[in-house]
């Protein structure tokens, strides 16, 4: 039996190999109810093979993932492809793979702010636009959760921080769980509620705050990671380009503010 406060999405010890290749290993990611989740990482870390996980178009080698029972999803991918030629109007596309009220288009347009495009071209739309009229086709299944592969992708600064607050107030409004991958490390830190950093593992989790302080969070955004956390640790390890975690001789006898190992961090942050 299904309770309100059992999580929406809960992956334990998570693997994802692609033929001999492991670019998953060992994920264990809760999303709950009203919660936003937001996976962040450098190219090629596993985020979106993660959403897809989570979403069972990838197949898991290793470890479980648990959907709540019923669960709906709303889905808004990381590229979308429309025929450049074939003219095709917003109303169109939010109702060619589903039956939808008109009321119900209507409100959800006007929830995310894009009721002046309803008869607009997809091709003409503007990045921002295009990225509202993607969340409105995953509001109209009335999700319990929306993935978000992302959401802000060509979208000018401004426009980023209207969309963020967008799904801050659609997750209050709707009460539904978020889950998201950014690459705006900013945004997420002022706008989420827990971070997953992950390159093929899980290198740090928890609150943003915790995160943005973390020395593989540190390690891996560099320069950028630095302006965001409130002070710094040295860090113990770093990914060869395989993702494969290469420990710092620094990291060894360290001291007392020499960052925690990953084990002990990830105990920390509730990872067992
Ligand atoms: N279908 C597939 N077959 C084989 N390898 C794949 C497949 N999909 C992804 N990969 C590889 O898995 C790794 C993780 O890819 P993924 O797209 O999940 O990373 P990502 O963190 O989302 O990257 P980005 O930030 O660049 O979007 C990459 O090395 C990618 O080349």
């Amino acid at each position: 039996m299904s309770s309100t406060t059992e999580p929406l999405v809960e992956t334990r010890g998570l693997t994802v190999t692609y033929g001999s290749r492991t670019v998953l290993e060992d994920i264990d990611l809760t999303v709950g109810a009203g919660e936003i989740v937001t996976l962040i990482g450098p190219n090629g870390a596993g985020k979106t093979t993660l959403v897809k996980s989570v979403l069972g178009l990838v197949k898991p080698s290793a470890g479980s993932i648990r959907r709540r029972a019923g669960l709906t999803i709303g889905y808004m991918p990381q590229r979308l492809q429309v025929e450049r030629t074939l003219p095709l109007t917003v109303r169109r596309f939010l109702t060619l793979w589903q039956r939808v009220d008109r009321a119900d288009l209507a409100q959800v347009l006007d929830e995310v702010g894009a009721s002046h495009v309803i008869d607009g071209a997809v091709q003409t739309l503007s990045g921002g636009e295009l990225q509202r009229v993607l969340l409105a086709r995953a509001l109209l299944r009335r999700p319990d959760i929306l993935v978000l592969d992302e959401p802000v992708q060509a979208v000018d600064v401004h426009g980023q921080i209207e969309l963020f607050n967008l799904i801050a107030e659609i997750r209050r409004s709707r009460g539904c769980g978020v889950l998201l991958v950014s690459h705006d490390l900013h945004l997420v830190m002022a706008r989420t509620d827990t971070v997953l950093c992950i390159n093929r593992h899980v290198c740090c989790s928890g609150h943003p705050e915790d995160v943005s302080r973390h020395p593989e969070y540190l390690a891996m955004f560099g320069r950028h990671a630095e302006a965001l956390a409130v002070y710094q640790h040295s860090h113990d390890h770093h990914h060869g380009c395989d993702g494969t975690v290469v420990t710092l001789p620094s990291a060894q006898g360290a001291g007392q503010d020499a960052a925690r190992p990953l084990s002990e961090a990830r105990r920390h942050h509730g990872h067992g």
